[in-house]
């Protein structure tokens, strides 16, 4: 089993992903964009950076790249794919999941740490949580205002596709406690299929007990619990 975490022109928290997955004994490598998928890929990070310095939009660039091609197809074919931060607007812009991860609320680039509710427990990323457990993540970003069409999102909420949304210490939603005016406070979301997932905050950021918490272990987790 080896993760491929793609890194991009402007890619930075790709070695970040590696070391949190070595902490837990996942196999993973950094694969440069150009080079295209390795044969033996069971699992797909796109990690957090400024892809192409965020032209146009944060992620729509290296939504172009034809490693993309290759990870829609293993991504259909039940690969687990995890888009974080910068990773999350590359999957949205690639269609991976629906959406768009537009310039935050306040115009300004966001570095905090937030809480997160636990949707639904029922997936490889959250297996190792229970549903409304509120977990602390950092999220590091200009553009993590989740956008939808409303009658989209309501389909989306229908299907129960939102893993994540941002709370406060005790689970309560709501407009107080959104970081950045994502709507309804969505801050991860399902592609698909269960194993497609992205989320705004960074898990890898905390997934070594050096960093102080390990709260985003349970996430980084999922490329095992998806085997
Ligand atoms: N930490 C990151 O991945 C940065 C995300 C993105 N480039 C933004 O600022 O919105």
């Amino acid at each position: 089993m080896t993760v491929a975490i793609i890194r991009f022109g402007g890619s930075n928290c790709d070695r970040d992903a590696e070391r949190a997955l070595a902490h837990l004994e996942i196999d993973a490598e950094i694969v440069w964009h150009e080079d295209g998928l390795p044969a033996n890929t069971s699992g797909i990070v796109l990690p957090g950076g400024f892809s192409y310095g965020d032209y146009l939009r944060a992620g729509a660039m290296a939504a172009h790249s034809p490693i993309m091609d290759e990870v829609r197809e293993a991504a259909d074919d039940g690969v687990p794919v995890l888009g974080i931060c910068n990773g999350a607007q590359v999957g949205c812009e690639s269609s991976l999941t629906e959406g768009a991860f537009t310039t935050n609320e306040s115009a300004r680039f966001q570095c905090e740490h937030v809480y997160l509710r636990v949707e639904r427990d029922d997936t490889p990323w959250t297996a190792a949580y229970e549903k409304g457990d509120v977990i602390e993540v950092p999220i590091a970003h200009g553009e993590g205002r989740y956008e939808i069409d409303d009658d989209r999102l309501a389909e989306l909420e229908a299907d129960d596709r939102i893993l994540f949304r941002y709370c406060d210490e005790d689970g309560k939603t709501g407009p107080d406690v959104n970081p950045n005016g994502s709507k309804h406070n969505v801050a991860g979301v399902l592609g698909d299929r269960k194993s497609i997932a992205v989320l705004m905050p960074h898990p890898e950021r905390v997934s070594l007990p050096d960093v102080g918490s390990t709260d985003g272990q349970g996430i980084l987790r999922g490329f095992e619990t998806a085997q």
